[in-house]
């Protein structure tokens, strides 16, 4: 079967332009998510470069529109790494595609103009482009988010199968006999550099919109579970997290202990300074609170002022320690807005399953008695409910 190079690579360009557009309007859709941008452009660059190839030096002056064509392709992969890099880490370096364009255009300026040989030529911009891809494709097999696995696994795996097939047309074109090889002879490793190309190509714009896509339903389940102003928990995943302590509880005899934690005062607060201070402090607390805290104990925002924080495998005395801890790192905070300096204490009340049960209603109600028994003894401290317990006994 004979497939026609030149159709094919047309065809190819056309399609990367077309992921581009698609690319660019998914981008319109995606928020803030960073990235998507730097794949539509990259895209567009591919596409018009391929396009610039086709050619070749049969027309006058084509030499210059090759070596454009080969700088353009190259700073779209420069670009689709930064974008890579963007939607992973936020961060990218913007040199990349000018570096890799500076290098293909010194090298397309050597072997097309200077010293024109086809046969090194694309020995070397095989090499140059194998890597590049099998850069983004490193760029996506690391440091992987977990929900983002699959997409990440199928986008790389695109990059790589590129990556592999320009190696490969690198090493056939470098062994081939001096002469025999032009960019549309028929050669079986053009087509099917083409072939597969294209596949890649749209198999890569598939793979970053999945990537979009499971990135914007991430984000999505994570606004659904946390609270907006503290980042924290809000209370619907508060309960699904503590049913499931319970139960693994239930299984392995560990205590669960909770804490029940409100700001004192805060309504004066709100009073004196305005809402916007108001909810500051809270950012403010949630904040501390974090730091604090042990990377399995779950923090979320119980409703208004009220936080509550589950410490899995953790009995009342500990908890009590880091809650006072927690307390003490509070009411050292200096907070200061416009001029005004603010300090704020919290009142706070634990409780474990062995005194309350692992029923989650009950742990928080008796939290919440520990709790307001702070409140009456003056604030700014943290009561135990078996102390409640033992008070009522006397
Ligand atoms: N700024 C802000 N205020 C809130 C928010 N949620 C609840 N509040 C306010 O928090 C205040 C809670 O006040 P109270 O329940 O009277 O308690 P308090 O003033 O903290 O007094 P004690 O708890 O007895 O120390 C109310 O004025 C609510 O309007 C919020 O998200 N942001």
């Amino acid at each position: 079967m004979n497939l026609d190079s030149r159709t094919m690579m047309v065809m190819m360009s056309a399609l990367i332009l077309l992921f581009s557009g698609l690319l660019t309007l998914a981008g319109l859709h995606a928020g803030n998510t960073r990235g998507v941008q730097h794949w539509a452009l990259g895209g567009l660059c591919i596409g018009l470069g391929l396009g610039f190839s086709y050619p070749q030096q049969e027309l006058p002056g084509s030499s210059w529109v090759l070596v454009l064509g080969a700088t353009l392709a190259a700073t779209g992969i420069g670009l689709q790494f930064n974008g890579i890099q963007a939607f992973k880490t936020g961060l990218c370096n913007k040199y990349i595609p000018w570096l890799l364009a500076g290098l293909v255009f010194i090298q397309s300026i050597w072997f097309v103009i200077l010293h024109p040989d086809i046969h090194s030529r694309v020995v070397a911009n095989s090499l140059v482009f194998a890597l590049c891809n099998a850069a983004c494709a490193r760029a996506l097999f690391i440091r992987i988010e977990q929900p983002l696995r699959t997409a990440y696994w199928f986008t790389g795996g695109s990059f790589a199968v590129v990556a592999m097939m320009l190696l490969l047309r690198a090493a056939i074109v470098f062994l081939s006999p001096a002469n025999t090889y032009g960019l549309f002879s028929q050669a079986p490793i053009n087509p099917a550099t083409f072939f597969i190309g294209s596949m890649a190509q749209m198999c890569l714009a598939f793979g970053f919109v999945l990537m979009l896509n499971y990135r914007l339903s991430a984000d999505l389940q994570k606004l659904a579970l946390s609270d907006a102003l503290t980042g924290a928990l809000n209370r619907r995943s508060l309960e699904q997290e503590a049913a499931r302590l319970s139960a693994r509880c239930t299984r392995t005899g560990d205590a669960l202990a909770i804490m029940m934690i409100d700001v004192d005062h805060f309504k004066s607060i709100n009073d004196r300074y305005g809402h916007p201070v108001g909810d500051e402090v809270l950012r403010r607390l949630a904040a501390v609170a974090q730091k604090t805290i042990r990377s399995d104990d779950y923090f979320a925002r119980y409703g208004g002022e009220e936080f509550c924080i589950l410490l899995p495998s953790t009995i009342e005395k500990d908890a009590w320690t880091l809650a006072d801890r927690l307390r003490q790192n509070y009411a050292a905070l200096i907070m200061e807005f416009g001029g005004d300096v603010l300090r704020s204490t919290i009142s706070i009340g634990v409780s474990d399953s062995i005194h309350a049960g692992l029923e989650f209603s009950s742990l928080v109600a008796a939290a919440d008695q520990a709790m307001y028994r702070a409140k009456q003894e003056g604030r700014n401290r943290v009561v135990m409910h078996s102390f409640c317990l033992s008070q009522v006994n006397i």
